[in-house]
């Protein structure tokens, strides 16, 4: 058994900033880790030619800019080079291979008692913290819908996060379902790679690019949201015109408005639109069932297909460890207030990227965790 004052949960870029600001503070704390490195998201679950798509200024973290030389728009290996200087920078030691498996706040020790799996010895760890921070990740699991016959599918499939490039699916019919900034980059990358590529989209969604959002972020600034949606959607209506003709339909609810109220970040366009456009990728409405190679859509057609990658989103996976969070946490694991009241439960319980606003809203985070544990540290003292 350990005693630490705190304990973080996943060292992805939100459990990395709570503890460089914790460092800062001279806090003591500790990252578990499952994986055997930082950021395993960026280096396991993310394909290949992923660029971030906010601008930099966006995406930083705190106390640490991005070298001037970087691209506004940070390509992942410069982004992964970027949080491992961060590690050693900020004096982060995280302890990998260590997969948390359950936390549950000890009333008469008013402590939390984290139970680890050290997963390379094969043997339990218990570590007693008075503030836990859960900076597990909004995208902690892929989802794969439940579609009726999938079990039949001939092809292969996959989710998004273990798909890397399009090298094997080269003159391969492939199905990508989901047309979220996953889904539409994916696309775009197999068509790119020689995969005879379809789209599944089943909902309205808002197409813009990362200019016209990095330009609504800097709007976003001096004019109020409905103001700037008012001029994305109408940047987007000049770049991609009527989509409907293509199968796509914008949200009657503007692009920024839309991201605050549901989290759902508008689709930020690479390449896969205009791809759209010139029929290199076919458009289809969901699917109504698989059998075999054969996959029905809504609209009653039916097309083989050799491979499906389901970029259909995440979970958080919270629920499945943490214990007595005294109801901070919904059933889908993420935290009951919105933002920016989120961060902050009960018992010293906090939560690091959970306010869907991406990198942004992870340094945000991380900086009022680690000054509202300083000051419940200094206060305690005295
Ligand atoms: C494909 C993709 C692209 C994205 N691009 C952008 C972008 O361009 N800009 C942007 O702002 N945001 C982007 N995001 C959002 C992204 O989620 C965040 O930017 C960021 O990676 C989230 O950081 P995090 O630390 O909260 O979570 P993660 O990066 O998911 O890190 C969580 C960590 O917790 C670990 N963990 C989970 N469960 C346990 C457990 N039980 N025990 C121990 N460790 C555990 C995981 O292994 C992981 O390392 C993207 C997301 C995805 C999926
Ligand atoms: N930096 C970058 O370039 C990238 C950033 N990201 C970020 O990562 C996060 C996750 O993105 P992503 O993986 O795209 O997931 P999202 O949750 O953003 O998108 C999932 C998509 O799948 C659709 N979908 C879900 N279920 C079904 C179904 N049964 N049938 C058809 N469609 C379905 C959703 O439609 P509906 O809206 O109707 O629910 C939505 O369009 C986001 O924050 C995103 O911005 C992702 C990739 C690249
Ligand atoms: O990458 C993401 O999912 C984000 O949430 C980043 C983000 C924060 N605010 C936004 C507004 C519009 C588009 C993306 C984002």
């Amino acid at each position: 058994m350990e005693e630490v004052p705190v304990v973080i949960v996943g060292a992805g870029p939100a459990g990395l900033a709570t503890s460089a600001c914790l460092n800062n503070l001279s806090v003591p704390n500790i990252i578990l880790e499952r994986e055997d490195c930082s950021a395993s998201l960026w280096k396991k679950r993310a394909y290949d030619r992923m660029k971030l798509h906010l601008a930099k200024q966006f995406c930083e973290l705190p106390h640490m800019p991005f070298p001037s030389r970087t691209p506004t728009f940070v390509p992942r290996i410069s982004f992964i080079n970027y949080v491992d200087n961060y590690v050693s920078q900020m004096g982060i030691n995280p302890r990998y291979h260590r997969s948390v498996e359950s936390a549950s706040y000890d009333e008469n020790a008013k402590a939390w008692i984290i139970v680890a799996k050290n997963t390379a010895l094969d043997a339990y760890e218990e570590y007693v913290a008075r503030y836990l921070v859960v900076a597990t990740g909004e995208n902690g699991q892929g989802l794969i819908p439940e579609v009726p016959g999938l079990g039949s599918f001939e092809g292969e499939y996959m989710h998004s996060s273990k798909y890397e490039n399009g090298g094997k699916f080269i003159s391969k019919n492939v199905l990508v379902v989901g047309c979220g900034n996953s889904g539409m980059e994916i696309a775009y990358d197999l068509s790119s790679c020689g995969a005879c590529t379809s789209i599944v989209v089943r909902g309205p969604v808002h197409v813009l690019t990362r200019e016209i959002v990095f330009a609504g972020m800097l709007l976003l600034k001096f004019l109020p949201c409905k103001l700037v949606d008012f001029i994305v959607v109408m940047l987007s209506k000049m770049k991609f015109g009527n989509l409907f003709k293509y199968g796509l339909e914008r949200p009657k609810k503007g692009p920024f408005h839309f991201k605050a109220i549901t989290g759902q970040t508008p689709t930020m366009d690479v390449g896969a639109m205009d791809k759209i456009r010139k029929g290199e990728i076919q458009v289809f409405p969901s699917i109504t069932s698989i059998n075999r190679n054969k996959v029905e859509f809504e609209n009653g057609k039916i097309e083989e297909f050799e491979a499906i990658i389901f970029a259909t989103g995440y979970k958080s996976t919270v629920r499945n460890w943490l214990k007595d969070d005294k109801d901070f946490f919904d059933e889908y694991g993420m935290p009951k207030r919105n933002c920016p009241n989120h961060w902050k439960g009960e018992n010293g319980l906090y939560c690091a990227g959970f306010s869907r606003t991406g990198l942004h809203g992870i340094s945000i985070d991380a900086k009022n965790i680690a000054n509202d544990i300083n000051l419940a540290l200094t206060d305690h003292q005295v």
